[in-house]
Order: structure tokens, then C-alpha cells, then sequence
């Protein structure tokens, strides 16, 4: 062994062995730092969502933060969390440094040993030639601490790329366009029938939510679907929509089976009005029509059936003749900011009418009656409602049920998830669900029969079981069984 370095002392000039050394010695130094700072940059990059997160939510939830005088408390999060994004930046800084200072060591170490080298040959180079090897040794690290620093950002750069690689690589939904061989009819679905079979939903796989339900709707049949917080009622209304594709069994809607045709078809072709509609920066015109295929009648129509416009031929708002809510009664707009509608006579003044970004300008019960029109112009086969009138004053909801009730839906099969009873109690059936199983399905009468019942122990706990009761009663109960069932 020692005369194999005998030999390549001998044979190779010394400086060859001071370069491997030397490129040794760095190499260790930047795989030591390269290893540290790619975890630290995660962590940056990871501590910097929740921060970005709560910035937005403070942005769009500034009012109810003022409102309930929580300033101090998101004022102290938001410290929190810029403090904890700024602890792998801070030791980010830290490992550069000490990068730096390791490498101008090294650096001095050569420029330490080239001088003494110079010394030991002052007869053989001269004093230029002495100079110019001394000036490259002394910039030798400067070259090495960029050579190192910048393969390392490289590397940690590569970062991004592998996020974009996981987006790349996420679970694509279903094809938009049905196969010509599964292609439904052009007029589906001709009724709103439903057919639900063995339906199994699940958001991770072999736990299911929703377990093997079955159920039929007939055409033009309104559902209440109730059930206790977290029984699956948001779950099933998105499964309608293959937001969540079924595990097993499947769902008939006009009896074809939804799974087997595109997304695009299906989805033109039933509405969700959701607790908070998504409306679009644009006009109303927009919102309600925005591929542009309706008439301007159409959706003037649509407006005044979903009482967001005066009827021409009374002259007066629908819902104000009624006598159930006035027209200024929901209109106090998010942001207070000019509002779209007439604050005086409720009248959207034209279809160009702005609506700003989420319907900022828009109360949430006018957003929800926007929804309504939406549904209206599209007419449906079949319309789900995911709590659509849950944060609604009880004259707005009144108005919404009028129009479902009324021959505006007559033609389409409607499931409600609704918390309030008094929203479904006179729907032809009601869906309860327990556990993603179905407990009960019949009428609300029949179901307030059963003393044990889900149905009938929700109705009783609400605090409005006689009103309930006479509601269920006049819809569907006989007169011989008019007693009240006392509890
Ligand atoms: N995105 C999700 N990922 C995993 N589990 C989920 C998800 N959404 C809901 N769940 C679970 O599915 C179950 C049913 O939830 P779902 O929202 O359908 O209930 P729900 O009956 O609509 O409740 P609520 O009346 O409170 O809206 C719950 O146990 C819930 O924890």
C-alpha cells in the first residue's frame, strides 16, 4: 500500500494529489449541506401554505372577524404561523453560512499551501508566475462556493418540478363525453325518475359512507332527505352528480345508468342548489345563461318566478302580495357595497345587471333565489337541494318552497336535504338516513305514526311538533286520524 502512494507521489506532480484532496474534502461539504438545506426548503415550502391559507380566509372573513371582535385571536394565529414559516427560513440562512464559512476555510487552506509551495520553489518560477498562481488560489474558493451553491439550488429546485409532477400525476375524472355506444337518448332524461341500487360510496377505500342503500323516486316526486350530522345526506346528493363515483351498485336516473355515460351530459342535465350557490363575476344575464342558449323572456321568467323581479301583470312583488316578506326585506348585501337589485323595489333593472365576484353584492338568500333561477331556466329532470335554505330568514325559504311547490317544478323530481322539518314536512316523501343506511323512507305522516321512528323523534325534539303535525296532516293524513298524538 505505501508503495502505491510511493509510486504516484513519484509519478503524478503534487498538485494532482492536492486537487483530489481538495475535491474530496468539497464534495463532502456540499452533499453535508445539499442534504440539510433540501429538507429545510420543504418544510419552507409546506410551513408556507397554512400561512397563505389563513391570509385568504382573513381577507374573505374579515367582517365576521370584526363582527365577533376576534381580531387579536387571528392576529396572534397569524404570528404563529409566520413564525413557524420563518424557522426553516431562518436555518435555510443559517446552512448557507455555514457553507460559507467552511469553504473559505478550505479556500485559505489553499492558498496557505500554494504559498508555501511558491516558497519552497523560489528558484524555480518567477516572481509574475508566483503572483498569478496565488491571485487564481486566493479566488479558488470563491469559484467553489458558487459551483456548490448553485448545483445545490438546482437540486432544490427540482422541488417544484416534483410537485408539478404530482399534479400531473392526479386521479383524472371520468371521461366529459359519453362513447357513441353509450351515448344516452337525445331527449334524456324524458322524467326524473330515479332508481338508486346498492349504492356503496366511499371517500377512502373499504370505508364506506353511504352502505348499500336502495331507493326509487318516482317522476316529479319531491324528497325531504334528513338524518342525523354526518349520516351521509351531502355524500348521496353528490354521488347524483359523480362528485363521488359509487364503490359498488349503481344510480338510474330515466333508467340509464349514470356511471356509464360522460360527465358533461349528465351534469347539464341535473341541478344542485347548494347552501352557498357559486355565482360568477359577470351579469345576471351570465349567471343565469352562460353558454348563452336561452332567450332574454326566458330568463326574465325565470327571475320573476324565483320572486327576484316584480310580475308585470299584478304590478306588485309576488311575494309582497302574499303578504310573507317584503321586497327590501333581504337585501343587505355582504360587503355593503351598490348592490345589483333595486334596494327600493327589489328589480334586478336589466339582464346586464353586474354581479360581482361570488355575489359579493348579493345577500345569501338573494344569491340562493339566483340558484332557484338557475334551475328554473334549465329545467331539470333532477334538482338536488344540498340545505339551500338553511341560512335563509323563514320568508325567503317560504318563497323558495312556493316556487318548488308550484307547477315551476312539476315536471322534475326534487331531493331536499334540508335540518329544518318544516322545509320538507309537506314534501310527498321523506328520506331519512342513519349511518349511510336508509332508517325510514315514506310519507311524513306515515312517519310521524311511528312512535320509535328517527323521523318522529326529530320532529318532536325541533320544539315545533304540533305545527309539524297539522302540516303532515293536511297533506297527507285522514281526517279520521285527526287526533293529535300527544308526547
Ligand atoms: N371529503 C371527505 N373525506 C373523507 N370523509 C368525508 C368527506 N366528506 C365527508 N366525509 C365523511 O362522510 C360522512 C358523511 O358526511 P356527509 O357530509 O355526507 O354528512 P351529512 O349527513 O351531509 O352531514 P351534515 O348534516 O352535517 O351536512 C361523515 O362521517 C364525514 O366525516
Amino acid at each position: 500500500m505505501v508503495s502505491v502512494f510511493v509510486i504516484i507521489s513519484v509519478v503524478t506532480p503534487p498538485f494532482v494529489i492536492i486537487a483530489l484532496l481538495m475535491t474530496l474534502a468539497y464534495t463532502r461539504l456540499g452533499i453535508y449541506y445539499l442534504n440539510a438545506t433540501r429538507e429545510l426548503k420543504r418544510l419552507d415550502s409546506i410551513s408556507m401554505s397554512p400561512l397563505l391559507s389563513l391570509f385568504s380566509e382573513l381577507i374573505t372573513g374579515v367582517e365576521s372577524i370584526r363582527a365577533f371582535g376576534a381580531q387579536n385571536q387571528y392576529t396572534m394565529e397569524a404570528m404563529n404561523r409566520v413564525d413557524v414559516h420563518n424557522r426553516p427560513y431562518y436555518l435555510l440562512w443559517a446552512a448557507n453560512r455555514w457553507l460559507c464559512s467552511r469553504i473559505e476555510l478550505l479556500g485559505c487552506l489553499v492558498s496557505f499551501s500554494t504559498t508555501i509551495l511558491i516558497l519552497f520553489n523560489l528558484d524555480t518560477i518567477d516572481a509574475g508566475l508566483a503572483g498569478f498562481v496565488l491571485m487564481y488560489a486566493i479566488s479558488f474558493s470563491e469559484y467553489m462556493l458558487w459551483f456548490i451553491r448553485n448545483y445545490c439550488d438546482c437540486e432544490i429546485s427540482m422541488n417544484s418540478v416534483e410537485r408539478v409532477n404530482q399534479y400531473m400525476n392526479l386521479e383524472q375524472e371520468a371521461a366529459l363525453h359519453s362513447t357513441p355506444e353509450n351515448k344516452p337518448p337525445a331527449d334524456w332524461p324524458a322524467t326524473g325518475s330515479v332508481q338508486v341500487d346498492d349504492l356503496v360510496l366511499e371517500y377512502v377505500p373499504g370505508t364506506p359512507v353511504i352502505r348499500g342503500i336502495s331507493f326509487a323516486a318516482a317522476h316529479g316526486e319531491k324528497i325531504g332527505v334528513v338524518g342525523r350530522t354526518g349520516a351521509g345526506k351531502s355524500t348521496l346528493s353528490l354521488a347524483f352528480l359523480r362528485f363521488i363515483e359509487a364503490a359498488k351498485g349503481r344510480v338510474l336516473l330515466d333508467n340509464v345508468d349514470i356511471s356509464k355515460i360522460g360527465l358533461e351530459e349528465l351534469r347539464r342535465n341535473v341541478t344542485i342548489i347548494p347552501q352557498d350557490p357559486t355565482l360568477f363575476n359577470g351579469t345576471i344575464r351570465f349567471n343565469l345563461d352562460p353558454f348563452s342558449e336561452f332567450p332574454d323572456e326566458l330568463l326574465w321568467d325565470a327571475l320573476k318566478r324565483s320572486h327576484l323581479v316584480h310580475d308585470e301583470t299584478s304590478g306588485a312583488n309576488s311575494s309582497s302580495s302574499s303578504g310573507t316578506a317584503s321586497p327590501t326585506e333581504s337585501l343587505p348585501t355582504a360587503d355593503g357595497s351598490a348592490c345589483a337589485v333595486d334596494r327600493m323595489s327589489g328589480i334586478f333593472k336589466s339582464l346586464d345587471a353586474e354581479i360581482k365576484e361570488n355575489g359579493r353584492n348579493l345577500s345569501l338568500g338573494q344569491r340562493q333565489l339566483v340558484a332557484l333561477a338557475r334551475a328554473l331556466v334549465r329545467r331539470s329532470r333532477l334538482i338536488i337541494m344540498d340545505e339551500a335554505t338553511a341560512s335563509v330568514d323563514f320568508a325567503t325559504d317560504d318563497r323558495i318552497q312556493r316556487t318548488i311547490r308550484g307547477s315551476e317544478f312539476a315536471n322534475s323530481t326534487l331531493f331536499c336535504i334540508a335540518h329544518r322539518l318544516r322545509t320538507i314536512i309537506d314534501y310527498d316523501r321523506v328520506l331519512v338516513l342513519d349511518k349511510g343506511e336508509v332508517a325510514e323512507f315514506d310519507t311524513p305522516w306515515n312517519l310521524l305514526q311511528n312512535e320509535a321512528g328517527i323521523f318522529r323523534g326529530m320532529c318532536e325534539k325541533s320544539g315545533e311538533y304540533e305545527h309539524l303535525y297539522t302540516l303532515a296532516q293536511s297533506k297527507h293524513g285522514n281526517s279520521a286520524g285527526a287526533a293529535l298524538i300527544s308526547f
